[in-house]
């Protein structure tokens, strides 16, 4: 049996900085690799978000997860790479259909609305759920322009 660990790239400004270390606690069973913050000192979410994203872009990382207040600065730059499909998540249902029907290759988290426990649950439901294909592979391939 292979014992190869999904390559995750993680990310997060400083609203998200809490939430990231304790994701990093939480995937052991993944080999992540922590693109910043390191701390809760102020910044700018872009400069977390084109890192992971080039990172899952250019195939060294099968996954993202950016964290930021709301997720939506990291999701919109995350989204501005050709290959990336950035989905931001706050419930669980979410992040599934995120996977099933857009097969989304990063996960994005608003930090200041989620729960430590839904973040997390969001997380797993997101790293365990496969893209359905079907009707929604056609859908994927006109997002690109
Ligand atoms: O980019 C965002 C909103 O689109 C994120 O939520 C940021 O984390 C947020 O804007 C940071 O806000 P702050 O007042 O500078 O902490």
């Amino acid at each position: 049996m292979s014992d190869t660990k999904i390559k995750i790239a993680i990310g997060a400004d400083h609203a998200g900085f809490e939430y990231k270390e304790i994701l990093k606690d939480f995937l052991q069973e993944y080999e992540l690799k922590d693109f910043g913050t390191y701390s809760e000192s102020s910044v700018d979410y872009p400069d977390f978000a084109h890192p992971v994203a080039s990172a899952v872009e250019n195939g060294e990382f099968t996954y993202g997860i950016l964290l930021c207040g709301s997720a939506n600065g990291v999701a919109i730059t995350a989204n501005k790479h050709q290959h990336i499909r950035a989905g931001l998540c706050w419930e669980n249902e979410v992040a599934s259909l995120v996977r099933k029907h857009n097969n989304a290759n990063i996960l994005c988290i608003p930090a200041r609305f989620v729960s430590e426990e839904l973040a997390k649950e969001i997380t797993t439901t997101f790293l365990t759920t496969e893209f359905e294909g079907g009707r929604h592979q056609n859908r994927v391939e006109k997002i690109s322009c």
